[in-house]
């Protein structure tokens, strides 16, 4: 079966390397030799090695063993080498994978070797920290030679922060980064070969995202960068905080920090540490480099100047409002921005004053009150001015503790809603069992193609307002509507509706799923407020469907797909092998995987910020499980990579499957 579908599709790669299902220590060293790379991992000594001792590695601690010497790293092997766990060595990285990690690989063996914050070109030490069958993680100690995209990151907490880990490549250089690692995903996870003419065709250069280039001076850039921050957050549309009771310094910084700066913190999670909050504070609040600009000022850094100046967080609110009122045009995420670093510093201000009693989440004792603090912004249908959602998430179900704080900041013009999501579980997580709402309304709005959304604290909603536009955009040019009125639409993981609802007027009508029953609310709501009455949204599970799925409903002729990321998938899927009958595994369900073939709809509109578990479904829609008996049906047609969110390593996808 897998073969007729390669003699149909044309760009299936032949599978001489299995890499989806077998991708043992063997393959992926097979698999990765196969691809022709000029930089290795070395395993001869370094010059500068200061007080870092490189290990070069004694025959019997490899599997198998080194040979001699020569190449360009004078270093030559004619077998396979497997670091062991703290071993030392000089690595080139070659390219990024799925969460921004640099690819490194051992000469002639191929072992690959990840390293969180190593960017493509750069030489440096690292030591391996983890060790699996076939890939090893490894902590850069040193840089040898920078890559050469090297730009200045812009923010103070650029190397430390979990969310913009890219920042020292040049725009020009992440995109190239992100793109091919879709091309690599697509063509070893999903199996479609990059040599067949027809892949050009499919495989879209990346959509950049313009808002690099709408604040040009580097204040600007950083605004920008701090409102990606936390990873999967986006452009000044959201922001989530964490508080913790005590706050986690950079080493390199220790000496220079007061130590009180330590005592309970209110910021962003270090990377790859649940348990540790760098308080943000300085960074959203300082002037030093606005001020010193002048002359060339642009509207951003006059607004930034005047807030910085005039705008003491407690008294000059009203002045900053009258200045957001004068303004219009497109800048309401700069305007949400002001307004989230005014909450922020609000709350920093005061969630410490012993009088309030409130103390922070420990992680590990599972004592404390303040979990999160998640700032929402969208805008309002009237004015285009911003509006704000607070939501502390709190442990225990005790909103009147909350009170002298949302009396602080319900006076802040922009702020229109402050709710607190009761999170009882030991669990990090921000979704509450209760909510509260103890300021204003429960939901924000946002406009986005030209259609109004009402959004709850715990609705998905596109994070990059401006770039989901881009975004939707394509995503309709996909869909080949007819616009006649006749087709049946499915939208699945449809979120508060917002692809669904974009579509609606030119369908017969759109069916949502969704498992989150606010999301589902908000849908219906959406569909009303914008007077359509052509939408039905159905909250369920869509890992929990069973074979009647959807039979009730009319066939579809375009079914959307907008998955999201789940935290602990990691570049695994690319590397480790996987059952694919695994209801934990990220991604499409098989049995929804199933269900999509079963249907047969025209068109399904694969919309992924996971390109890793993208390109698997992507295979199995296309070619099948043969383990299951399960038989491709469809065509790649397109495939668009785009970025939402730069500086960090999120790519989303928007693919286009045709029923063969
Ligand atoms: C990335 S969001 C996309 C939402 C929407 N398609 C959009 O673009 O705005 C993914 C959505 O899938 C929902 N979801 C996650 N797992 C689900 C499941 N097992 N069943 C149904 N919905 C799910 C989430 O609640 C979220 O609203």
């Amino acid at each position: 079966m897998a073969a007729a579908a390669a003699a149909t599709l044309g760009i299936r790669s032949v599978p001489s390397n299995i890499w989806l299902h077998k991708f043992g220590a063997r393959t992926a060293a097979a698999s990765i030799r196969s691809r022709s790379f000029t930089t290795l991992a070395s395993l001869s000594p370094v010059e500068d090695t200061e007080d870092i001792q490189l290990n070069v590695i004694p025959k019997e601690d490899a599997r198998e063993s080194v040979s001699s010497t020569s190449n360009n790293n004078n270093y030559k092997s004619n077998k396979s080498y497997y670091p062991k766990r703290g071993q030392t060595l000089e690595l080139v990285c070659e390219s990024l994978a799925f969460k921004g990690k640099g690819v490194c690989k051992v000469a002639d063996s191929g072992f690959v070797l990840m390293c969180d914050r190593a960017l493509p070109g750069e030489r440096f030490i690292g030591r391996v920290t983890r060790k699996k069958d076939n890939y090893a993680e490894v902590k850069k100690l040193k840089t040898i030679t920078p890559h050469s995209d090297y730009v200045e990151a812009p923010c103070e907490y650029a190397s430390h922060c979990g969310g913009c880990k890219t920042q020292s490549l040049s725009y020009e250089a992440q995109l190239k980064a992100k793109e091919q690692q879709v091309r690599d995903l697509v063509v070893h996870v999903g199996k479609f070969s990059d040599q067949e003419p027809e892949f050009g065709g499919v495989m879209k250069p990346i959509v950049p995202c313009d808002i690099q280039f709408h604040y040009r001076n580097k204040e600007s850039e950083e605004l920008d960068i701090l409102l990606t921050a936390n990873a999967s957050f986006g452009l000044a549309v959201m922001m989530e905080f964490s508080f913790g009771p005590k706050g986690w310094v950079p080493a390199e910084q220790l000496q220079e920090k007061s130590t009180d700066e330590c005592v309970y913190a209110l910021g962003l999670h270090a990377p790859g540490f649940f348990d540790k909050v760098l308080n943000v504070n300085k960074c959203l609040l300082q002037s030093d480099s606005a001020n010193e600009k002048s002359g060339n000022e642009s509207r951003a850094t006059w607004r930034r100047t005047v807030i910085v100046e005039d705008y003491g967080v407690q008294d000059g609110r009203r002045k900053h409002h009258n200045v957001l009122e004068k303004e219009n045009e497109n800048m309401h995420e700069f305007h949400g921005y002001i307004s989230f670093k005014v909450v922020l510093a609000t709350v920093q201000e005061c969630w410490r004053d012993p009088e309030l009693g409130l103390s922070p989440w420990n992680v590990h004792s599972h004592t404390g009150f303040l979990k999160h603090l998640m700032l929402r912004s969208g805008r309002n249908i009237e004015t285009g001015l911003p509006e704000l959602m607070v939501n502390f998430v709190t442990s225990s179900d005790n909103p009147e503790c909350l009170r002298p704080l949302v009396e602080k900041i319900a006076t802040i013009p922009e702020v229109v809603s402050i709710v607190n999501n009761v999170n009882t579980s030991i669990g990090n997580t921000s979704v509450g069992e209760k909510e509260y709402t103890l300021y204003g309304k429960s939901t924000i709005t946002e406009i986005l193609r030209g259609l109004t959304f009402q959004i709850s604290a715990n609705s998905f909603f596109q994070t990059n307002t401006r770039q989901a536009d881009v975004l939707y955009k394509l995503i309709e040019d996909c869909a080949f509507l007819k616009a006649d009125g006749s087709e049946i639409v499915l939208d699945l993981f449809c979120g508060t509706g917002t692809i669904g609802l974009t579509l609606a007027k030119r369908v017969k009508h759109v069916y949502g799923f969704e498992v989150v029953a606010q999301a589902v609310s908000d849908a219906r709501q959406n569909a009303t407020l914008n007077f359509i009455n052509n939408a039905t949204f159905i909250e369920g599970d869509l890992n929990k469907i069973d074979s009647t799925f959807a039979s009730n409903l009319p066939k579809p002729d375009i079914v959307i797909t907008g998955l999201e990321m789940r935290s602990p998938m990691a570049f695994s899927s690319m590397l480790c092998e996987w059952h694919p009958a695994d209801p934990n595994r990220p991604g499409m369900h098989i049995k929804l995987i199933k269900f999509l073939l079963r249907l047969r709809a025209s068109r399904i509109i694969y919309v992924s910020c996971n390109p890793a578990t993208c390109a698997r479904d992507l295979n199995y829609l296309c070619y099948g499980v043969p383990e299951q008996n399960i038989d491709g049906r469809y065509r790649l047609s397109s495939l668009q990579p785009v970025d939402m969110f730069p500086h960090t390593p999120h790519i989303e996808c928007v693919c286009s499957l045709e029923l063969r």
